[in-house]
């Protein structure tokens, strides 16, 4: 969707700078992501994914830089009831008991809204539906697997029905038929226009949906396009990682480095996409 003064992008950030401890973290990023689009960052462990995400998000502050989320600067005036953002996995037990029904109703919370409205318990099993829950509902969140767990926080954020959600990492741990389940609900979700970044190690079952990557390497954008394509040569079914083909077999034996996907050592990248191998013997 194309940017006006009325219609400004889901975020816009600028020159993003954060220093934690000691260490320059991010080192001047911008991004845009436009309103209707659905973005991956992408990038090798440590890339500095989690800390843009939050300091999108407002939770780590900005050393310096410029966030604006749905039109308006970090802080009280944006919409915030319009976001939905999901933590990198975190267990989702606050430290007292809560069915999976109560975490997912306190998404509904949010700065000016203290009590939770009405219908509550319709719309929080509407959203656990969404993840493959319904029948959880009423269990203790401690008593369900990691990765139950993870789809219980996605659930949170979809219940507040947002314009634009955040995730990091929202399917790492979560079971091949889960991941399928929740990338056909983001499907639907983005063809109603909702804007998405999300925070991912590979592309897996949210390939499809993807419009555009962006990669982090040592709190830099190294590559910000297309995403990678898929291979249909070595198509098969029961295998599925980054896989580049370049020329140079170390390159070639090392997952994701042809986008900065690891830290070997960086190249130069063409505006040719990476290639997604999916049936080639690793
Ligand atoms: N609170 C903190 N204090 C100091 N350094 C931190 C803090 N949080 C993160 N870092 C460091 O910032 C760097 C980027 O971390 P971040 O979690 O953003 O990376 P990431 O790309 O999301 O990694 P991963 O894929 O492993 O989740 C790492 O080197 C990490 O050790």
């Amino acid at each position: 969707m194309s940017t006006s003064p009325l219609n400004p992008p889901a975020i816009e950030a600028t020159g993003i700078h954060v220093t934690l401890g000691n260490s320059d973290i991010l080192r001047g990023v911008d991004l845009t992501v436009e309103r209707g689009e659905v973005v991956a960052l992408l990038g090798a462990n440590g890339s500095g994914k989690s800390t843009l995400v939050k300091s999108l998000v407002g939770i780590v502050p900005l050393a310096a830089g410029h966030v604006r989320l749905l039109g308006a600067d970090l802080g009280p005036l944006v919409p915030w009831a319009q976001l939905g953002y999901v933590p990198q996995r975190v267990s989702a037990q606050a430290g007292v008991p809560s069915t999976a029904e109560e975490v997912v109703a306190s998404g509904l919370l949010h700065g000016r809204r203290i009590r939770l409205p009405r219908g509550w318990r319709a719309t929080a099993r509407e959203a656990l539906d969404r993840v493959g829950l319904a029948d959880r509902a009423q269990s203790a969140v401690h008593e369900l697997s990691g990765g139950q767990q993870q789809r219980v926080l996605i659930a949170r954020a979809l219940a507040r029905d947002p314009r634009l959600l955040i995730l990091d990492e929202p399917v790492a741990g979560v079971d091949q038929p889960s991941q399928e389940a929740f990338a056909a609900t983001l499907t639907e979700l983005t063809r109603d226009g909702m804007t998405v970044l999300v925070v991912l190690h590979e592309l897996g079952a949210l390939a499809p949906l993807i419009q555009r990557c962006v990669v982090l390497r040592h709190g830099l954008v190294v590559h910000d396009g297309a995403p990678p394509q898929v291979t249909s040569a070595h198509a098969g079914p029961d295998h599925e990682h980054l896989h580049p083909h370049g020329d140079d077999p170390e390159r070639s034996a090392s997952p994701g480095s042809d986008m900065g996907l690891t830290d070997a050592p960086l190249t130069r990248h063409s505006p040719a996409p990476a290639r997604i191998d999916r049936g080639a013997a690793s």
